[in-house]
């Protein structure tokens, strides 16, 4: 950190009741800085409870969710046991659940990405993430990557993630790990990793990031919610317990954001595999681009849909 963010923090912890816009300029200051920022206790115990309960019964079928993935762990996918509810470990495009999606529309998560992005608020990708226990091949693991890699739209500054611990996330059951100050630099190449014990369909990591790099664990509680920019290198580790590690996740872009082609840039290989999936779930050809696979899972949350 910066003196003057340290400087900032210092005065912080040593005031009783430090004012409202210190704390406020600190916090901008630090998520300029490292690429994240961690806001303790921010989503109710109610709320999140109203969230695991519609995925629980989601993963019973007793609801059917237009346009929703459900994804089990590659490890689960390739065993010989039936997967049952259990099996699922993330839930992607929950746009069309509106008891989910009450998560992207919650004013204090809005208030907050209001801060970064600007009044007008698109989300665009929704996740409920489900990290089960690793079945011993680590494949529980996500790689280190950006997420930028899947996004056909910019700028970068104007779009932010908001994940939120559903339950206590330690190292234990697998964190979030970052590398803090990693989105100032430049959106890098991605593929799948060579891992021994395979890895999840679209969980591409990172190229040749700087191993020395400093990592930080992102402990958190039940509630407590990250923001972090998509240039940011991040990922988690395996979970080495018996039980689910939940987190509910969106994120948002800019109203006026606008979308790129990706053709002749590292991004090449994502929207390959995209079309696959969706020439396979939607049965459409190869005039699909990744632009519209977007667009139309895009959901104004606030003020005005300019250009996305
Ligand atoms: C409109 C398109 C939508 C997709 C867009 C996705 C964009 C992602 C954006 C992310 C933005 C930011 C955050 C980045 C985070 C990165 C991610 O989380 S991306 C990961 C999300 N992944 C997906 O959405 C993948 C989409 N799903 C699928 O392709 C399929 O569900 C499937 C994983 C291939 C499973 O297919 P399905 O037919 O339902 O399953 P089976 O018949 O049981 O299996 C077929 C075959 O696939 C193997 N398999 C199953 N699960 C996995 C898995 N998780 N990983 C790898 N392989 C898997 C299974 O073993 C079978 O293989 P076999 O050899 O044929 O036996
Ligand atoms: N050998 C590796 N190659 C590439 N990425 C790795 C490797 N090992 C871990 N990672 C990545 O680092 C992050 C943390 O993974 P990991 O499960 O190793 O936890 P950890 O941070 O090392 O914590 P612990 O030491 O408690 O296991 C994940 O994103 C994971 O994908
Ligand atoms: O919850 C996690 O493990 C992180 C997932 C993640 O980074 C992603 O899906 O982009
Ligand atoms: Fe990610
Ligand atoms: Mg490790």
């Amino acid at each position: 950190m910066s003196r003057a963010a340290e400087r900032l923090r210092l005065l912080i912890t040593h005031l009783d009741r430090p004012p409202a816009a210190i704390v406020s300029f600190y916090s901008r200051l630090f998520y300029e800085e490292n690429g994240f920022l961690l806001i303790k206790n921010l989503v109710s115990e109610e709320d999140i409870d109203r969230f695991r309960r519609e995925f629980e019964r989601i993963c019973r079928q007793e609801i059917k969710v237009p346009g929703l993935v459900v994804m089990r762990d590659v490890a689960i996918a390739k065993s010989e046991f039936v997967p049952d509810q259990k099996a699922v470990s993330k839930l992607q495009d929950f746009q069309e659940d509106p008891e989910l999606f009450r998560y992207c529309s919650l004013p204090e998560i809005l208030k907050y990405v209001e801060c970064f992005i600007g009044p007008n608020i698109m989300a665009m990708h929704t996740m409920l993430i489900n990290k089960p226990p690793d079945a011993g091949k680590k494949t529980s693991r996500h790689p280190m990557h950006q997420d930028l890699h899947y996004f056909p739209f910019r700028p970068a500054d104007r779009i932010v993630c908001a994940w939120t611990a559903m339950e206590k996330v330690s190292r234990q059951n697998g964190c979030l790990v970052v590398l803090p100050g990693s989105h100032k630099g430049t959106l890098q190449e991605h593929d799948y990793p060579e891992w021994e014990g395979g890895v999840n369909k679209m969980y591409h990591g990172v190229r040749g990031y700087d191993p020395q790099h400093p990592r930080v664990h992102l402990e958190m509680e039940k509630g407590d919610t990250v923001f972090f920019h998509p240039l940011l290198i991040h990922g988690s580790g395996m979970n080495q317990t018996q039980g689910f590690r939940k987190a509910i996740s969106c994120h948002y872009a800019s109203g006026d954001c606008y979308y790129i082609d990706v053709k002749g840039t590292t991004q090449e290989n994502i929207e390959k595999e995209v079309k696959e999936i969706a020439a396979r779930k939607y049965a459409v050809g190869d005039e699909i681009t990744l632009k519209d696979t977007w667009a139309v899972r895009g959901r104004l949350v606030q003020g005005a849909r300019i250009s996305m």
